[in-house]
């Protein structure tokens, strides 16, 4: 069942296309990878997709246009995890994880369980009163994700949520996404490690250029074909223990004519 369809989203800043008539459907339960190589308009689109930026096109969730919905109301059903690190603010970890609750207004009584099973997904019980201000990268992106994941929303856009993860947290990341997946929630995750995208997500939609280059399972998408047009690379594909890896191997930039 579709939990959200995006149709033509076009995002223009001044003479610049950065997102050219994108369209995705979205499944209840679905883990879907955004991927392309930089400057290619994943983090435009995301933050079209969360109204955080002027666009054309049209968003619906759950039958409802977002654009109709109120912030509250579009807040509780989306949570939105923005790329890179913006938070130097003076609180503790659990107080910032807490702020994912704010959509849900003061009678939120499921707010403690919520903030609580958040940090216990990212390992963060220990670190709950320390000052945000206070932690390594890694351990801020954690925290901002435990944000994210804290407002328990339907859907859940996460811009590069693994970037700043060592192998350990990263695989715990992309576990975590996917069971939240099995409890019937949706998740668009941005990613530059392909073998991540492979192997965790359902389908990965492929950008270039602010163009959907292509759309599908990751076997489809992730071809060699793909990779040379769009990122220039030649990889390694191959499987373990049953599961696709891809490993980019040497840069083959495009022939010139
Ligand atoms: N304010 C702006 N004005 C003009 N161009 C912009 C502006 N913000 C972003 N861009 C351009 O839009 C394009 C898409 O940017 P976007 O951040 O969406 O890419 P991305 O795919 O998320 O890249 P990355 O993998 O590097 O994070 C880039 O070429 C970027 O330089």
């Amino acid at each position: 069942m579709t939990l959200l369809q995006a149709d033509a989203l076009t995002v223009r800043l001044g003479d610049a296309l950065l997102v050219d008539a994108v369209s995705l459907e979205l499944g209840r339960g679905e883990l879907f990878g955004l991927i392309g190589p930089n400057g290619a308009g994943k983090s435009s689109l995301l933050r079209a997709l969360a109204q955080l930026l002027p666009h054309q096109g049209h968003t619906r969730i759950d039958g409802s246009a977002l654009d109709t919905l109120s912030p509250a109301a579009r807040a509780r059903r989306i949570a939105y995890l923005a790329q890179g690190d913006h938070t130097a603010w003076p609180l503790t970890v659990r107080d910032f994880v807490a702020l994912g609750r704010m959509p849900h207004g003061r009678e939120d009584a499921g707010g403690r369980a919520a903030v609580d099973a958040a940090l216990a997904h990212m390992h963060l019980e220990a670190f709950a009163a320390r000052r945000i201000d206070g932690l390594s990268g890694g351990e801020r992106a954690r925290t901002r994700l435990a944000r994210a994941l804290a407002v328990e929303a339907p859907l859940l856009l996460a811009d590069e949520p693994v970037a700043a993860l060592d192998p350990y947290h990263q695989l715990s990341v992309m576990e975590l996404l996917r069971r939240q997946c099995a409890l019937g929630r949706s998740i668009v995750v941005v990613l530059h490690d392909l073998t991540l995208a492979s192997r965790f997500c359902d389908r990965v939609l492929l950008m270039h250029q602010g163009r959907a280059v292509a759309c599908g399972a990751p076997r489809q998408v992730l071809t060699p074909a793909h990779l040379q047009q769009v990122y220039q690379v030649q990889a390694m594909h191959g499987e373990h223990d049953s599961e696709p890896y891809v490993l980019p191997w040497r840069c083959q930039p495009a022939a010139h004519a």
